[in-house]
């Protein structure tokens, strides 16, 4: 975040302040009342989670695109990653904080062509675009905040299962997610082989490893240390006075780890941003101004609470506890399968892919993606995944 500067002494002391010094929401989450945007609602009522609490009544958040075929054999599930949400395709809008994040491959004429396919995109269990989370009301009538409990991917999974069950689809052509989305694929394709033909497994992992699980660990502590966090209960503050500087730290760790170390050096080397001096003038290096803009939009897009329920649905990931190990689970898989790695991602390394790909009887080995971009390759290197989508799907 950019700072404002106040002197201590002879050194510049800095106070985090919002980039443009507008202020931003003590949360951005979906709430009741809100505008619809294309999503629609769906009640799939109480919900018992692996830990044995019950959520009681549990809603779904999701869009569809195209026309489910009259034997339900078209119906393709995209699962997104931590901070994305439903809106796969479609402009930002009401009711919708940004554009679709994959309306390269989604869509009429796309490789997840909407004139052949049946599209459906929910929004996570915990998330905070209209599906239940810890920005929801909990049957007091006040936001689940802190007491939100804590759901595993197998949770998310199940809830989306009756989903699936609500629409009548009786088993996918297509599972397909990214990130914490392919971590969703897998465990959607262990949990219900028979409702998954086929899956696309993109720079993801069958279980989270100790170095995902360490970064993440920063961003839980950042979030949770900022004074304005209140035990996860800051829904009715003001503007201004919520966990938005937790939250945009926790992003700048994040989003450091999406991209590549050599991409952020050549893209900004030691450059100052624009006239700042950060030679001991207070001022900062580009690559910082970078990170500041990425906190700062997160934070005026997404609520702190759901962040920190969804990364630690991901450390809890693993599709092979209770079920003799990652490679045993992986094996009772039996839908075809795309593997993909991005070649320059340093948070879900190629080898776990690797893992996972030769685990899936399915899978014909690991399709690299060559990229300077890191993780974020997903989201932007469409010319390599696109081909691959389109052929794999045939
Ligand atoms: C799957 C999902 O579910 S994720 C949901 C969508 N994903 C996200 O929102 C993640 C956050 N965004 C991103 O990670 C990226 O923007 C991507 C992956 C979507 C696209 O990557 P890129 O095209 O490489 O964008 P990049 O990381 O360069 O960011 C560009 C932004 O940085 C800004 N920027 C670049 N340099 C600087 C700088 N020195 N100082 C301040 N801002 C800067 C640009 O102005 C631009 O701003 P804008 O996005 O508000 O227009
Ligand atoms: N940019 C992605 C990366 C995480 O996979 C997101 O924010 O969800």
């Amino acid at each position: 975040m950019q700072t404002a500067t106040t002197t201590t002494g002879t050194r510049p002391r800095r106070e985090p302040v919002w980039a443009d010094g507008a202020p931003v929401p003590a949360s951005a989450a979906w709430r009741e009342g809100d505008p619809l945007g294309d999503r629609q609602l769906l009640s799939i009522g109480p919900l018992t989670l692996e830990g044995g609490e019950t959520l009681p009544d549990v809603t779904i958040a999701y869009e569809t695109w195209g026309t489910l075929s009259p034997t339900g054999d078209n119906a393709v599930l995209v699962l997104h990653a931590l901070t994305g949400d439903s809106h796969v395709l479609g402009p930002a809008g009401p009711g919708h904080p940004t554009a679709g994040w994959w309306d390269t491959l989604v869509g009429p004429g796309c490789p997840i062509d909407t004139d052949r396919y049946f599209v459906v995109a929910p929004n996570v269990l915990g998330g905070c675009q209209g599906t239940t989370g810890p920005a929801t009301n909990a049957p007091d009538g006040r936001p689940w905040g802190g007491r939100f409990p804590f759901v595993t991917t197998r949770d998310q999974v199940r809830a989306e299962i009756a989903l699936a069950d609500a629409l009548g689809v009786e088993s996918w052509a297509f599972v397909v997610g990214a990130s914490m989305g392919g971590m969703r694929v897998l465990e959607w394709a262990v949990t219900a082989p028979e409702r998954v033909r086929a899956l696309g497994a993109i720079a993801t992992t069958a279980q989270t490893t100790a170095d995902q699980i360490a970064w993440a660990h920063p961003q839980l502590e950042a979030i949770r240390s900022d004074p304005g966090w209140h035990g996860g209960d800051y829904y009715d503050l003001p503007e201004g006075q919520g966990p938005h500087v937790g939250l945009g730290i926790a992003r700048q760790i994040a989003h450091t780890t999406y991209r590549a170390a050599v991409e952020l050096d050549e893209r900004f080397g030691r450059t100052p941003q624009g006239a700042e001096e950060p030679l001991g003038g207070g001022g900062r290096y580009a690559v910082q101004s970078y990170l500041d803009h990425h906190a700062g939009k997160l934070a005026r897009r997404f609520d702190a609470n759901s962040y920190l329920v969804l990364t630690e649905s991901m450390l809890s990931h693993d599709v092979g506890r209770d079920r003799g190990g990652v490679e045993a689970a992986l094996g009772t898989v039996t839908a075809r399968a795309l593997v993909v790695a991005v070649d320059s991602d340093r948070l879900y390394l190629p080898e776990q892919s690797d893992r996972v790909a030769a685990a899936l009887p399915g899978a014909d080995g690991t399709h690299l993606i060559r990229s300077d971009y890191g993780h974020d390759g997903f989201l932007i290197e469409f010319d390599q995944l696109g081909p691959l989508v389109r052929e794999f799907l045939g």
